[in-house]
């Protein structure tokens, strides 16, 4: 059995670090406020992201970095994309021996348009990172933590790593795939939640399943022609991390994205909705990453243009649905010239 570092003490490090301690795994869970290790350590719960949860003894938690990643071979990644590049400049100095960086998080960095396995080789180039994998798909926290059924992909393209952290991972109730399209899966997650932001709002708006249902489906066509374009395998988007994650983000009151997009339809401020939550919103700031991949690779995305209005230039909601619906007729089905 191996000692794993989880660095991010949230909801999903959390739940995630209950599965490998399930597995018979000593984890190491490191976090950036000190009564919230305090209380892992003590009370073993983290009663502020998964209330009501009761962690396994073999979970320890850390507030010194250097302490939790001294000696392991393999590091689990799980704090915002916005915390990455400090965290990851903090670990450059820390690690001594090449190690695998497992991540669990979902989202693409505005500007710079890297996704996180992109960052973590800028940051932490070999030889101290060995591999990188990325473990993506439909799992809120709050089930996983129940143990509930709950499946996943482990991507990399290093087929032997994605096999390896399969093996790290996987159990009678976390059902653990492996895929070598790091792009398409890391994509897939991380662009889901720019639907779940619209089909939240939708929803605030008082529209019902139709609705819902016309976002979900031209969602991932959209997330499927950006994704092509940056040389995903179109059929990882009909995958876990695809069109799994798309169902589960947006059906799902777990969903904090769903949750944020519900309170903007009902007519609250976006930094009302982002100080109420209280937890990570990765759409938001993916939808600002998105809507600029899609203008320099010259990818039509109507869905996340229309949010991108909403959430930054003051649109209003009700006229972006409008907009969206009265676009230039077109057919269903692209690049399949046979079919038109
Ligand atoms: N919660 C879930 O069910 C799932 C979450 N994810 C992804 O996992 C990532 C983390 O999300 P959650 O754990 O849910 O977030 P969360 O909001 O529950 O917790 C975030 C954690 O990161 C810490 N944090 C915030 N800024 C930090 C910084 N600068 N340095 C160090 N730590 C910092 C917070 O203290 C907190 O412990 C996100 O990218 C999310 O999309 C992926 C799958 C499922
Ligand atoms: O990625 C998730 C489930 O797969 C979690 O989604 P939210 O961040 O919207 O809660």
């Amino acid at each position: 059995m191996a000692t794993i570092a989880v660095v991010g003490a949230g909801s999903w490090g959390t739940a995630l670090s209950m599965v490998l301690a399930d597995n018979g795994h000593k984890v190491r869970i490191w976090g950036n406020r000190a009564e919230q290790i305090q209380e892992m350590n003590e009370a073993h719960t983290n009663n502020r992201y998964l209330p009501g949860v009761r962690l396994p003894e073999s979970i320890t938690g850390y507030t010194s970095l250097q302490q939790a990643l001294e000696g392991v071979q393999n590091i689990l990644l799980v704090v915002p994309t916005k915390a990455y590049r400090d965290i990851l400049r903090e670990m450059r100095e820390l690690v001594t021996h090449p190690v695998t960086l497992i991540h669990a998080s979902k989202g693409i960095e505005p500007d710079t348009l890297k996704r996180i396995s992109e960052m973590i080789e800028e940051e932490m180039p070999a030889p101290l990172v060995q591999d990188i994998v990325v473990l993506s798909g439909p799992s809120h926290a709050e089930e996983v933590a129940l143990r509930q059924p709950t499946t996943v992909t482990s991507a990399s393209k290093n087929m032997q790593a994605a096999e390896e952290v399969q093996d790290l991972f996987i159990n009678q109730y976390f059902r653990v795939y492996t895929n070598p399209d790091i792009i398409g899966v890391e994509l897939g997650g991380a662009l889901k939640n720019i639907i779940a932001l619209a089909a939240g709002m939708t929803a605030g708006l008082g529209f019902g399943d139709n609705a819902k249902a016309a976002l979900m489906t031209r969602g991932l066509a959209e997330i499927a022609r950006l994704g092509r374009k940056m040389g995903a395998h179109p059929l990882t988007f009909a995958g876990l991390t695809g069109m799994g994650d798309l169902i589960v983000t947006c059906t799902s009151v777990h969903s904090r994205n769903w949750r944020a997009g519900n309170m903007l339809g009902k007519g609250q401020s976006l930094d009302e909705v982002l100080s109420n939550m209280g937890m990570v919103v990765e759409g938001v700031r993916t939808t600002k990453a998105a809507h600029q991949l899609a203008q320099v690779l010259d990818v039509e995305m109507p869905i996340t243009a229309a949010l991108h209005g909403v959430l930054f230039d003051g649109a209003d909601v009700k006229e972006a649905v409008d907009s969206l619906m009265g676009r230039v007729r077109t057919h269903e089905v692209e690049a399949v010239p046979d079919l038109l």
